[in-house]
């Protein structure tokens, strides 16, 4: 695409640069009309748009011969064989072309449900043998590619009795997990939002009632859904394995498929040939292809001239990304045109409807992800993890994302900084659910990405302008806060003050909230700026007051000064001090990534960490743990784990479980007051330090942090909090085995 965006003349690029909305239809001509002429252009076109070029090129001699192969494999009894090469022929076997006298594709179909269906009859052999375990794992497959409602119940009745049977696979502690998954098909929002315009963020939702946690808000099935740019190649290639355990595999297929395909088709490891083999829909962006397949969805559903009633920011886009969505628009109608032909129309209105389409779901797309959860679906190898001190810290948070989907009226919730609604996925299906107490009228907002306690203001406005070219106008972005105020800070030296000393930047960051005040048109007079001013230092004073537990001093506002006593600070030397620490800490932390504590380093940073407590104040991230991965819109993000999350870690690789235990208790302590008790950050600590309690052979406080553990992530995920974190269920089942034993003995 670079290539073609340096073609293009000035003079077409800079009408482009300075497009608006209405300029779209005549700038997208001009573009067109320069292309039409462009060899290049069309020679990319057919790059994309040929099947016998594409990545799962098209030949019928080759399928042929897998099929063949195939046939050979089942007349011998080998029908996982017999699947593998139908699959295969299938990923190149050319749509349109008959074998004796019959349509291939269709051939190779029936074929491979043959070769599954071959998969029932060994379970019911394995089962006559008592092979029930064999005989489950025949019948899964099966299931899985039964096509037919009947047949289905069928398989899921024989897959009962077996299960019955089989004491085995009853006491595997995830066999419930299908019973669970039940639940979440059942359970359906209590509530009903309403859809409302806010002054500063566009539309947004409120709720007609007053909510509790734990509520599920909204639940909704993907308008749209693609999966990402690699995944999408891999699948095409057959490439799956070594990106994603086969269970994250299938759970990518599930993602991408339109539901619109026979549910076996969803478990084979090839796309549906919605591009009939051509290349456009696995090199193009992920947004593009969203575009394409909702191009494709609107002319199916004969609704192409309906638009979506979403927001986008064409506009206020940069120049660069004006001329590249015009390439794209262009680019991705030829591919669309090369298949539908009259059915889109390669004309302007259509360009420009396009890229209203692609900057739509720049803002409005969300990234579908899961929780890699590839340590715990072993359960016998995690009970072994917990048995050796040295990872029993490594059940961390870790999320995959699988696609990216439009959700109509999940994209109306706004962004906050603060959220009071915690969105996730089960398969493609999204669901949004309350974290605390909403009154009634009071928005719904979700977190993009960015939250307070875990970025400082500058970061989390910076990232949502870059990704979603919007000014925060947040609770969290728009007034002080404690955590944004004792984020970075420093300490302030005098004895017994532990009051809060801000840099230069942070001051800055904070006046900065109060700008959106200062640019309302309405008043702009010495007056006004009084009264911003004023506010700023009220808000201010009342944080400073709930860190200090009711000081009634009036604090100044200003670079070195203590919040609280207001005494002068040497920003210098404080800096010094804890950018020395720091350095011990990366040596901790690359020891404990080897596996090579040794006794030194670890004395070497308990001072160094009393030099870190001297230099910031106490509630400063740098001393928590910050390995924190958000739920979001946006790619998930991991920060460096710090000082008492590090030596935790380190305690615990050399065995020594109740110093870890103490150093993970104090990293509670101050998420806890950087986020807040209940919030999801504080619950995958907690994670930690049940399996640290649990390893120490404490149970008794073990299941003290299972419990608060268990509040938090059922208030985020309710009763699916099993199916997104396994492990929750894996260490309550721990618990109770210690306590069990602890009794015996
Ligand atoms: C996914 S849409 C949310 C619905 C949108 N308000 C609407 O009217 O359809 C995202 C857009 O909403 C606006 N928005 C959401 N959260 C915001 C916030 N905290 N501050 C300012 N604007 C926000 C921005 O324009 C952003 O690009």
């Amino acid at each position: 695409m670079e290539k073609l965006k340096s073609i293009i003349p000035l003079e077409i690029k800079r009408k482009i640069e300075q497009s608006t909305t209405k300029d779209l239809p005549s700038t997208t001509s001009s573009l067109h009309d320069f292309f039409a002429n462009s060899s290049l252009f069309h020679s990319m076109v057919e790059d994309l748009t040929n099947p016998e070029l594409g990545f799962c090129a098209k030949n019928k001699e080759t399928a042929l011969e897998l099929k063949n192969k195939g046939n050979a494999c089942f007349s011998c009894s080998d029908y996982s064989q017999a699947a593998h090469f139908y699959s295969q022929a299938l990923r190149v076997a050319p749509v349109d072309v008959l074998d004796k006298g019959n349509e291939l594709v269709a051939a190779l179909f029936v074929n491979r449900a043959s070769s599954f269906h071959a998969w029932y009859r060994r379970g019911k052999v394995n089962t006559s043998l008592l092979n029930y375990e064999d005989a489950i794992c025949d019948l899964k497959v099966a299931l899985d590619f039964e096509g037919t409602l009947s047949g289905k119940r069928q398989i899921q009745n024989d897959l009962k009795l077996m299960e019955k049977e089989n004491k085995k696979e009853a006491e595997n502690p995830f066999q419930e997990l299908s019973r669970q998954e039940q639940l979440v098909i059942d359970e359906m929002p209590p509530v009903k939002l309403q859809r409302v315009s806010t002054p500063t963020k566009g539309r947004g939702m409120t709720s007609l009632f007053e909510i509790s946690p734990a509520t599920l808000v909204h639940k909704e099935e993907p308008y749209a859904a693609s999966g990402g740019q690699v995944l999408r190649k891999r699948v095409t290639n057959n490439e799956s394995d070594d990106i994603l355990s086969g269970d994250s595999f299938k759970y990518f297929l599930k993602v991408t498929s339109d539901s619109h395909l026979d549910p076996g088709i969803e478990c084979f490891t090839e796309h549906g040939h919605e591009c009939r083999g051509v290349n456009w829909p696995v090199v193009l962006p992920t947004q593009v292809v969203l575009a394409g397949r909702i191009m494709m969805k609107l002319v199916e559903l004969k609704e192409d001239s309906k638009d979506l009633d979403l927001f986008h920011h064409y506009v206020h886009l940069p120049p660069e990304s004006k001329v590249e969505l015009h390439v794209y628009s262009i680019v991705l109608l030829y591919c669309l045109h090369s298949y539908y032909r009259s059915k889109f129309k390669l004309q302007g209105a259509i360009f420009a409807k396009v890229i209203i389409l692609i900057s739509q779901i720049k803002v409005n797309s969300m990234a579908i992800v899961r929780m890699k959860s590839s340590d715990v679906s072993n359960p016998s190898k995690q009970s072994g993890n917990l048995s050796l001190p040295g990872d029993s810290m490594t059940s961390n948070f870790e999320q995959a994302r699988v696609g990216q989907g439009i959700y109509l009226s999940g994209s109306v919730f706004n962004h906050s900084c603060m959220p009071n609604v915690h969105a996730y996925f089960i398969s493609r299906t999204l669901l949004i659910r309350a974290t605390e107490y909403v009154p009634s009228g009071c928005p719904l907002e979700m977190s993009y990405g960015p939250q307070v306690g875990q970025w400082d203001y500058r970061n989390r406005q910076q990232f949502l302008l870059d990704r979603y070219t919007f000014k925060c106008q947040c609770n969290g972005c728009t007034r002080a806060n404690l955590p944004d105020l004792v984020l970075n800070a420093f300490r302030c030296a005098k004895v017994n003050c532990f009051g809060v000393v801000l840099d230069d930047t942070m001051v800055e960051y904070e006046k900065h909230k109060y700008y959106h005040l200062q640019e309302t048109p309405k008043d702009h007079s010495t007056e006004h700026q009084r009264e911003v001013e004023k506010l700023m230092h009220d808000e201010i004073k009342n944080v400073a007051c709930l860190i200090f537990e009711h000081s009634n001093h009036c604090p100044e506002i200003q670079s070195g000064c203590c919040l609280k006593c207001g005494s002068p600070n040497d920003l210098k030397y404080l800096r010094a001090t804890a950018d020395e620490a720091d350095t011990y800490f990366r040596s901790l932390q690359e020891a404990v990534n080897s596996n090579d504590v040794s006794a030194g380093l670890l004395s070497n940073a308990l001072s160094s960490l009393n030099d870190l407590k001297s230099a910031l104040h106490s509630y400063n991230k740098k001393l928590a743990e910050v390995r924190f991965t958000a739920l979001s819109l946006e790619n998930a993000s991991t920060d460096p784990a710090l000082a008492e999350d590090i030596l935790a870690e380190a305690f615990c690789s050399v065995g020594e479980m109740q110093q870890a235990i103490d150093h993970c208790t104090i990293s509670i302590q101050i998420l806890k007051k950087l986020y807040s008790p209940g919030h999801i950050a504080v619950g995958n600590e907690l994670v930690k330090l049940s399996s640290l309690q649990l390893a120490l052979g404490d149970a008794a406080a073990a299941v003290d942090t299972v419990r608060q553990m268990d509040t938090i992530f059922s208030n985020y995920c309710g009763k699916q909090a099993v199916l997104m974190f396994p492990y929750l269920k894996y260490l309550k089942g721990e618990v109770v085995h210690k306590l069990a034993d602890g009794r015996k003995s």
